[in-house]
């Protein structure tokens, strides 16, 4: 009988290296860990972002000096307080949800965390709430962030370019879908919005964007970057 030796589990590792880079970089403080915990206790899917990538949002935002963020997707507001966090004095975050009780969570996660005065949280399905934002004249918002129902991605990608500036960021997060973001032919409407969303993005004339694959504690997934040129 051949002894094979015995390879590591991928998951593991990933889960492993994440624990290991977010143990000495990335700090989680009691206002996101209740976060986490009160939108578990309500029922909410555990669909936030990594710590790690919350961190990247932040970082990101406050190495663009962003003052005026739109996030498309709240859940129960861990990625809002990390990019809310990053905001200056006198900075605002509008966050756009559908589901009544996700919004109810993140409201009372925002009002612990003491973003209450920074974030608003917008209820309804952002092609009703985006359309509000317009029509009240809201200023270009410096960074958007997609992160709702992936099939609503072009659509929302038109709005974030209405909504935005030439020099604003824009971000969409689970491009990969475990790898399927490749086939052509599946059935996925998530998959095919991911698909026509990175399309729209490359052939764009007022956008240069990026993706990247990632790995980690969520599994095989990645995030796409995007700067208005024009
Ligand atoms: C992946 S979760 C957001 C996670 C959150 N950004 C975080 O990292 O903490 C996606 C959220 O989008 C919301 N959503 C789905 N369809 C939507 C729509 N049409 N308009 C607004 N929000 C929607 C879902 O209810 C869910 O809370």
């Amino acid at each position: 009988m051949s002894m094979e030796p015995r390879r590591p589990d991928p998951q593991q590792t990933w889960t492993a290296v994440d624990g290991y880079f977010n143990g000495l970089l990335v700090e989680e403080d009691a206002a996101l860990l209740a976060a986490v915990a009160a939108s578990e206790a309500a029922g909410l899917p555990p669909h936030q972002v990594a710590p790690n990538q919350g961190k990247l949002l932040s970082l990101l935002a406050r190495v663009h000096g962003a003052r005026r963020i739109l996030e498309i997707g709240t859940l129960g507001g861990y990625s809002t307080i990390w990019l809310a966090r990053a905001l200056p004095e006198g900075g605002h975050l509008v966050t756009l949800e559908a589901d009544e009780r996700c919004a109810v969570v993140a409201t009372r996660n925002l009002e612990r965390a003491g973003l209450a005065g920074v974030v608003e949280v917008r209820t309804g399905p952002a092609l009703e709430t985006l359309p509000q934002l317009e029509a009240e004249g809201a200023e270009p918002f410096d960074l958007v962030f997609i992160d709702a129902d992936k099939p609503g991605n072009p659509a929302y990608l038109e709005w974030a370019l209405r909504l935005t500036r030439p020099g604003s960021l824009i971000i969409g997060d689970n491009v990969v879908r475990d790898g399927a973001v490749t086939d052509e032919l599946s059935t996925d409407p998530r998959v095919q919005g991911v698909r026509r969303f990175t399309e729209r993005l490359g052939a764009h004339p007022r956008l240069t964007a990026t993706a990247v694959q990632t790995v980690g504690e969520k599994g095989y997934d990645g995030f796409v970057l995007a700067l208005v040129t024009g």
